[in-house]
């Protein structure tokens, strides 16, 4: 487990946090411009001390301020990546990849990362011929292969062009998958973090106003100043069931006998996967429909009923379906003709659901 716990004033704002986070997977530190993401990330880094505080990870204290510890960047075993690579221009790619290890790197662990993120084509070539999103993935290499208890990101995609974003974006999906430490991973773009994160943390003028598991967050009013109507969604994470025999279709399972049938994914059977229903894309409707092409008509119950905060053409309505909350935006209109209440049984008719690229067949 990671614990944060300092106090530090910068300027107007106060940094105040007192976090518990968990010791692998991705964990987003999102907020406004301003909200003291990088100072955050500073601290635990080492790269700057707090007014007070204590941060551990398990048993190793990095700083406690009442004890006098501040233990210095490069003793904490901590990887970062700047949102510009800062590649030694000077070295080759491996050079560069090699120099937190003396030159002397476990090999396996060496191939094993220039696997992870295709780079062994480029070890020979200085950092001026790359490409912007090349340049990253030495650099997440490098800070990889120094072997770190931690590894720091600091909107590692800001500074590219949308094609480079979405060339890096792959290798950033894999290293979400195979990493057994936390990454601290700042952005304020929320593409990013649902398609990397596991765990969440939302900033706000310097205080924590949300904190958890992604899903929760994503569902907490926290995060309804970001979402605009069209973008409002649940995230779910769901167990693959089966594969349709005939249609290129995936079941997969939100509650006890209840089958969400998604585009093909490809993954086995047993295997999680991270979906988004986006609200506007849930319609419902007291009688079962028949004969409808939608293949996702599930029973649910009204949890909530709430005008929406910012647009007055829509009410949201929380359906508990299984074992699961989703959102659907309808009208004010359609929730008065069907008059609507907290505990109606109703069918939600799903359209759509997303999935992230690296899980479709
Ligand atoms: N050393 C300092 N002295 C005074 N104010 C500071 C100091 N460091 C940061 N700040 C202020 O603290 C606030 C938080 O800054 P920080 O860079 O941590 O925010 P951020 O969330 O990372 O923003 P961005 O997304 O724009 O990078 C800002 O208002 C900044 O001006």
């Amino acid at each position: 487990m990671l614990a944060l716990n300092f106090v530090k004033q910068l300027g107007q704002i106060r940094l105040d946090v007192d976090l518990r986070l968990p010791a692998s997977g991705i964990i987003a530190i999102f907020g406004r411009s301003g909200a003291g993401k990088t100072s955050f990330i500073n601290i635990v880094s080492g790269l700057s001390k707090p007014d007070e505080g204590h941060i551990a990870f398990g048993e190793h204290v990095l700083c406690d301020t009442w004890q006098g510890i501040h233990l210095p960047p490069e003793k904490r075993r901590i990887g970062y990546v700047f949102q510009d690579a800062r590649l030694f221009p000077h070295y080759t790619v491996k050079g560069n990849l090699l120099y937190g290890n003396h030159g002397k790197p476990d090999p396996e662990l060496f191939s094993e990362v220039v696997q992870l993120l295709d780079i062994s084509h480029l070890l020979t070539r200085y950092p001026a011929s790359l490409s912007g999103g090349e340049k990253q993935r030495v650099a997440i290499g490098r800070a990889l292969l120094s072997q770190p208890d931690m590894l720091l990101m600091d909107e590692p995609l800001a500074s590219l062009d949308l094609p480079r974003k979405q060339e890096l974006m792959p290798y950033l999906e894999s290293l979400a998958k195979s990493v057994s430490i936390p990454v601290l991973y700042v952005s304020h773009s929320l593409d990013e973090i649902l398609r990397l994160a596991d765990h969440m943390v939302v900033l706000e003028q310097g205080k924590v106003i949300g904190n958890g598991a992604l899903t929760d967050v994503w569902a907490s009013s926290v995060m309804r100043p970001w979402l605009s109507a069209r973008e409002q969604s649940s995230v779910l994470q769901l167990k693959v069931s089966e594969h349709h025999p005939s249609y290129p279709l995936t079941q997969l399972c939100i509650g006890p006998d209840l089958p969400l049938w998604v585009s093909r994914v490809r993954r086995p059977a047993g295997d999680m996967v991270r979906v988004r229903i986006h609200a506007n894309d849930i319609s419902v409707t007291r009688i079962k429909p028949a004969q409808t092409s939608i293949r996702n008509v599930l029973p649910a119950i009204v949890e909530g009923i709430e005008p929406h905060q910012y647009h007055a053409d829509i009410v949201v309505i929380r359906l508990a379906i299984g074992t699961s909350i989703l959102t659907a935006n309808i009208t004010p209109w359609a929730a008065d003709e069907l008059n609507l209440q907290v505990g109606d049984k109703l069918y939600a008719q799903i359209k759509g659901v997303s999935l992230s690229q690296q899980d479709l067949a």
